[in-house]
């Protein structure tokens, strides 16, 4: 009885309460080289109420491969747990992605939480380890949507700072972009509720690592921004593979 209605936003889910309605997003082209792209209005606000209260008491300091809390990420981040609201938000991102890429190539939804003095440290999100980008383990990550959750209203600082990237010239983009920031300091997100940037990792030719997706999550200077990375493997990730993404050090 429960159909996609003619519009194909409506999607049936296991009942008739737990509808996924997408959001109309808008999205820009930010690069093409590589393709980085804004997407505003990603996420609807009970989307971001919805995951924020389902991982309140889930998140855990962030810890590298011996255990120790890293210097290098020093923010919370938790897996979060699938639900109905889950699936239409990854159901968005697979679609969003518009080739044939399955929904097991996804890893579960990860947020992250930045207290005032956290920060996480330039880094790029595709495996340079060749222990990691196994296509047993689900190969490298293709590509990731980093979306703004929660940005408490007298948050300062908190920005995704891509280093290598060049900021638009325009200024009708520094409601989202930090026109503030020094030119040499590349492109600077401002985090912004609902919200997403969504860019590719991999060269499309050979499936290299792209070093000028390096990025930053910038020092939280006040306040308190939760993020949540929505990362696609090259390949579909079996339950063994996701079950050790929690033993996963940061990268
Ligand atoms: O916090 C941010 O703005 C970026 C976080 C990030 O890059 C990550 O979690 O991989
Ligand atoms: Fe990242």
């Amino acid at each position: 009885s429960e159909q996609p209605d003619s519009s194909g936003l409506q999607v049936p889910l296991s009942s008739s309460d737990e509808i996924c309605v997408h959001p109309s997003y808008q999205v820009q082209i930010i690069s093409s080289s590589p393709l980085v792209m804004y997407i505003k209005d990603f996420l609807t606000a009970q989307e971001c109420a919805h995951l924020r209260a389902i991982s309140i008491n889930s998140f855990r300091h962030s810890v590298v491969a011996d255990g120790k809390r890293s210097a290098q990420r020093t923010s919370q981040s938790t897996y979060v747990e699938s639900d109905h609201v889950v699936r239409c938000i990854e159901e968005r991102a697979l679609a969003f992605q518009g080739h044939d890429v399955q929904p097991s190539q996804l890893e579960p939804l990860q947020l992250v939480k930045y207290a005032p003095g956290e920060h996480y440290h330039f880094h790029a999100d595709w495996f340079s380890d060749p222990a990691y980008k196994l296509a047993v383990n689900g190969g490298n990550r293709v590509s990731s949507f980093f979306a703004y959750i929660y940005v408490r209203n007298d948050t300062t600082g908190g920005g995704t700072n891509f280093p290598l990237l060049s900021p638009p010239v325009s200024d009708r983009w520094c409601d989202v972009v930090d026109c503030d920031e020094p030119y040499n300091r590349g492109l600077t997100f401002r985090p912004v509720e609902g919200n997403a940037v969504y860019w590719e990792n991999l060269h499309p030719e050979d499936g290299s690592g792209n070093q000028k997706t390096l990025h930053a999550g910038l020092p939280v200077t006040a306040g308190e921004k939760i993020g949540m990375n929505i990362w696609t493997r090259q390949a579909p990730l079996s339950d063994e593979a996701v079950a050790g993404l929690h033993d996963y050090p940061d990268l």
